[in-house]
């Protein structure tokens, strides 16, 4: 690893990337990892300067010609596995094999890939994991946009556009390239998976080194900082050709104030300290400041021993299908009496503020939080529900409304509060439903067992399980968020 690590600096000097003399790249287990010398580094500084120019995208790649490229999510994932691939596969005729040759030999081990019997790893461990994760957030990050299985997506990208494209681009540009097999592109893609940064507007998601040394932690002391508005055709910061064409937004180019020239600004992808570094310590960065350990277990196969992210959540769909098979429904077509965009816009979820039932989510909707809160938004798709049921649609709002009130009212223990009424039984019936949707959920984890069983059978597992106990993990962390769920609204109400 020494060898390939001076390879790599040697590459980064060549290509113009600046590291902070503070900082040492050194092995990790999963690689590479960064650490600070014997000097405390302040907050606010540049510790890494990537010029754009060292960035490798589907645009920036030798077979940029061959590939469609993709602004954001899977298909962007996809093209990007490409590109690297042919990069990897060109060995050192590519201009970043300093850089490639530092990545990691074999597959990041995602679950994703659990199932195939490639990578030398123990495909039974892998089956066990893939048993344990049914029913949990990973498994529903294991399927792709469209609802099919990501590893479907996968290999349907190597079939039809992986082989023809590198076929193509052999032909035409690097005569000899060896046809890629499948295990290379699921490299490519782990690779991509795991370490791939969205860059800007040009280059989209891209393969940034030295930005992919960093590990992650929610104590992080570094993060990315980069001009995403450029301009979409080219990638210039400046003003281009393209401006007459591009309505330009405010960011493309910063107007100088005194003579209204652009100002120049350096396009380079920067590591920015947000806080002290101690001498002699490890520089993490931030894979996201809201990223769960389900999302870092299906994206970058591991995850954290505690995570104030891990929720549990369900899409708008799934948790009509729950709410009706356990009513007589009256309109299949309006199940909340109105449109949920109506309902949740003229609903005041600061109410909840200081709740210790429900919370106001910063990304999915319909969750519980590591706390075992309610999302206000589930709890209001429960009240409407109900209400729907019982008032006509122009009295859903109000009737829901007034019930997030009476639900405040009875968790400040106001006396005054009437707990005899209808708002008193509806707040029962709704209380009672979160306690069978937290059931309901529990049901399709864990295979039947309970919390105390899964935690005995992760002592039984043997180091030589690293999947199976990260599955079980995972399983045990929800089933305590939904536990803890329950049991505060079975006594909540
Ligand atoms: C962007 S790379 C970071 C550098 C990495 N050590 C390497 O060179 O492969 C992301 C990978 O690093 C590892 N990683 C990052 N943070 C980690 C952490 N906190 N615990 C365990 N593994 C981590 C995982 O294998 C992940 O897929």
């Amino acid at each position: 690893m020494e060898h390939k690590i001076t390879t790599l600096l040697n590459w980064c000097t060549i290509n113009d990337i600046q590291i902070d003399k503070r900082l040492r790249v050194v092995p990790d287990v999963t690689g590479l990892a960064v650490h600070s010398d014997s000097t405390l580094i302040e907050t606010s500084q540049t510790l890494v300067k990537i010029p754009k120019t060292a960035v490798l995208s589907v645009k920036s790649c030798s077979a940029s010609q061959f590939i469609e490229s993709s602004p954001y999510g899977l298909e962007a994932q996809l093209a990007l596995s490409l590109a690297l691939l042919i990069e990897l596969q060109r060995g050192t005729s590519s201009r970043w094999y300093g850089y490639l040759q530092s990545l990691p030999e074999t597959m990041v081990d995602l679950p994703v890939f659990w199932d195939l019997e490639i990578g030398g790893r123990t495909l039974e461990d892998g089956m066990e994991a893939l048993k344990w994760l049914r029913g949990t957030e990973v498994q529903k990050l294991l399927a792709g946009p469209d609802g099919n299985p990501l590893i479907e997506s996968i290999r349907n990208y190597f079939n039809e556009i992986v082989v023809p494209t590198t076929a193509r681009f052999s032909i035409k540009i690097a005569a000899g390239l060896v046809q890629p097999t499948f295990y290379q592109f699921c490299r490519a893609f782990s690779l991509v998976s795991s370490r791939a940064f969205l860059v800007d507007a040009y280059h989209g998601l891209s393969m940034v080194p030295i930005a992919d040394a960093f590990n992650h932690s929610d104590d992080h002391r570094v993060h990315l900082e980069t001009e995403y508005e450029v301009c979409p055709e080219c990638g210039s910061l400046q003003q281009c050709p393209h401006d007459q064409s591009i309505e330009l937004s405010s960011n493309h180019f910063t107007p100088n104030n005194s003579n209204d020239k652009p100002i120049q600004v350096d396009d380079t992808y920067d590591m920015v300290s947000n806080a002290t570094i101690s001498p002699h310590s490890e520089v993490f960065n931030t894979y996201g400041e809201t990223t769960s350990n389900a999302q870092l277990l299906a994206r970058y196969g591991f995850s954290l021993d505690v995570n104030e992210n891990d929720s549990i959540s369900w899409d708008f769909d799934d948790l009509i299908n729950f709410l009706e098979a356990g009513s007589q429904a009256r309109d299949l077509s309006a199940p909340l009496g109105l449109p949920w965009n109506i309902l949740s816009d003229s609903f005041d979820e600061d109410i909840f503020s200081e709740s210790e039932l429900l919370f106001k989510p910063s990304d999915a909707a319909f969750c519980i939080n590591c706390e075992g809160k309610i999302s206000w938004q589930l709890w209001l798709v429960i009240v409407s529900h109900k209400c729907a049921r019982l008032v006509p649609a122009n009295q859903v709002a109000a009737l829901s409304s007034e019930l997030g009130r009476y639900h405040i009212s009875r968790e400040k223990e106001d006396f005054e509060t009437d707990i005899s009424g209808m708002n008193n039984s509806l707040s029962q019936e709704i209380a009672y439903t979160v306690v069978e949707l937290c059931q309901h959920y529990k049901v399709q984890l864990g295979a039947g067992k309970d919390q105390e069983s899964l935690g005995n059978l992760l002592d039984e597992q043997a180091l030589s399980q690293p999947r199976t106990r990260l599955a079980l993990l995972q399983v045990i962390t929800e089933f305590s968020i939904v536990d803890s769920c329950e049991a505060s609204w079975q006594g909540g109400e």
